[in-house]
């Protein structure tokens, strides 16, 4: 163990917490993790392995894990929490009393919370009022992690202390760690992105081709950097490893929680059935319903997310919807080369504009 080796806490006993704490400890920091469940406490101590969320995969022996926050926080340097939006601010709430303003906070969360519509890191801010404060975003399936696949991973911060410390503690032979300075655009996009892993994993589920998974991302991608510019992003970080990157990797996977609850969809299970049996979060149910609810009040037109809406809350059958989108308004491909009004204009000019 070097002098210079870093101390990291991971708040979270899921897959995501589970798997960066190990890449952590593979990268020689001292590791320790929180969570709730004092009998996977036990099993990671004992076995060095997450039965409940990554039965399959070995962990780092070093990780210690831990039901004590004190424990856990206690010299910390860096904290990672991966703990779902649902519950992302009481455990803040709870871990406290033991945060200090040196801490590197950092939320690998990609949701938003529910009344405030206040992405996490916003969370953090507000319940700590620290400047060192980031996001962990990408094409990251905790298994794949897990199985030590290349992955590449965006830290974003207006902090340049906390992107260099993230690269730091977390670079490492299979796990690049790329710099953002747009956390917002970062964190929008891991969340906005699981909106369309949903509506892909039902394409699929009832036999749609390459061909509509492709238009359906290319047009996901449109439509998310339309709402993240409306809402203070950077578009282009929608085409780096957080946008494109992760939008790519969950709705082409089964490994992803979200693709799996829209297959389940597709193949005709209730939405109460599919959030059921997969057993563990998919951000994008709830997501859909906030994004649409902010798109319709500040105007942003996301024909897919509502559609998705349409066919998750008013029982709109997925084949029918797919049919009346393919109907919508046929606009501008690259937005920010062409406006989409330019072409709203060309058709009422031509008298062939259906409102
Ligand atoms: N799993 C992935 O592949 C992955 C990858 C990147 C990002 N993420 C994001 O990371 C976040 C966490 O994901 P995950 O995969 O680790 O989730 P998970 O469902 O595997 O685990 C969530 C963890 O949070 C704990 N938790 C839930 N409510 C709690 C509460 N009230 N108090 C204390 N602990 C509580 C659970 O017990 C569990 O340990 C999600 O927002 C997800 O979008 C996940
Ligand atoms: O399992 P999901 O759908 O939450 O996706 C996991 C990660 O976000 C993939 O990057």
């Amino acid at each position: 163990m070097s002098e210079q080796q870093i101390k990291v806490a991971v708040l979270g006993g899921g897959s995501f917490g589970t798997a960066l704490a190990s890449i952590a400890a593979d990268n020689g920091a001292r590791v320790r993790q929180w969570m709730r469940d004092a009998a996977l406490v036990e099993q990671i101590n004992r076995e060095h392995r997450n039965g409940r969320y990554l039965p399959n995969y070995a962990m780092n022996p070093a990780v210690e894990a831990s039901t004590e926050m004190a424990q856990v926080l206690e010299d910390a340097e860096l904290v990672l929490i991966a703990i779902p939006s649902k519950a992302f601010r009481s455990v803040v709430q709870t871990a406290k009393p033991w945060l200090k303003p040196e801490h590197i906070l950092v939320s690998t969360t990609k949701g938003i919370e529910q009344d405030s519509f206040l992405l996490m890191s916003q969370v953090l801010e507000q319940e700590t009022g620290f400047t060192h404060i980031g996001v962990i975003a990408g094409p990251n399936l905790a298994s794949e992690i897990a199985d030590k696949q290349l992955t590449a991973t965006v830290i974003a911060s207006y902090d340049a202390l906390t992107r260099t410390r993230v690269q730091q503690a977390l670079g490492c032979g299979y796990f690049r760690v790329y710099a953002s300075n747009d956390r917002h655009g970062v964190e929008l996009a891991g969340a906005l992105k699981n909106i369309y892993a949903i509506a892909a994993g039902m394409a699929a589920a009832l036999g749609m081709g390459e061909n509509t998974r492709s238009m359906l991302m290319t047009r996901a991608l449109a439509e998310m950097s339309r709402f993240a510019v409306v809402q203070g992003a950077n578009p282009m970080t929608f085409l780096g490893l957080a946008g494109v990157g992760d939008l790519i990797v969950t709705c082409s996977s089964n490994l992803s929680r979200n693709y799996r609850v829209g297959y389940a969809l597709g193949k005709g299970d209730s939405l109460e059935q599919a959030v059921e049996s997969l057993g563990q979060v998919a951000e994008g149910v709830n997501t859909v319903r906030l994004v649409c609810a902010k798109a319709r009040e500040a105007g942003v037109y996301m024909p897919l997310a509502e559609g998705l809406y349409k066919v998750l809350f008013e029982g709109v059958p997925a084949r029918d919807m797919a049919g009346y989108l393919m109907l919508g308004e046929q606009s501008s491909d690259v937005e920010f080369i062409l406006p989409r009004e330019a072409v709203q204009q060309a058709h009422r000019e031509s008298g062939e504009w259906r409102e």
